[in-house]
């Protein structure tokens, strides 16, 4: 059900069906694709798509988070679960061993308090 109101607020207004869940691949390679000849501008470009492509997800996971919040006894930052986020930053740790789990706790302190504050937002709006 959460799921269906996620692919019903796809992001794409065509609406193309949503693309694959990076959640649902295997980890990835590692990231290092050899460029000897691309300069600043070309890898600022990779830079910029990748950007867009977390900016996407971001989005997403925002609106799920939301949905997540709706369905506590408890939501918002008071039902706040850090066990939970330990183990979301564990299993992405796996998955992006260069940043390793101290940076990636960092960041997803950041997105997961971001997406708090615009649930939080949105409920006081209703
Ligand atoms: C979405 C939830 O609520 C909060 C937000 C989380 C998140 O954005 O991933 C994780 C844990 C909770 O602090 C949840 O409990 O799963």
């Amino acid at each position: 059900m959460a799921e269906m109101a996620e692919t019903t607020r796809t992001l794409d207004p065509a609406g193309a069906a949503p693309t694959a869940d990076p959640a649902d691949l295997p980890a990835a390679a590692p990231h290092r694709v050899p460029a000897p000849s691309a300069g600043v501008g070309e890898l600022r470009e990779r830079i910029d798509r990748i950007d867009a492509q977390l900016a996407d997800l971001l989005e997403r996971r925002a609106l799920l988070a939301a949905d997540v919040q709706r369905l506590k006894p408890v939501g918002g930052f008071a039902g706040r679960d850090p066990e939970r986020e330990r183990a979301l930053v564990a299993a992405m740790a796996e998955r992006a061993p260069r940043l390793g789990a101290a940076r990636l706790a960092r960041i997803m302190a950041g997105v997961i308090e971001a997406g708090l504050e615009a649930a939080e937002e949105e409920r006081a709006a209703r």
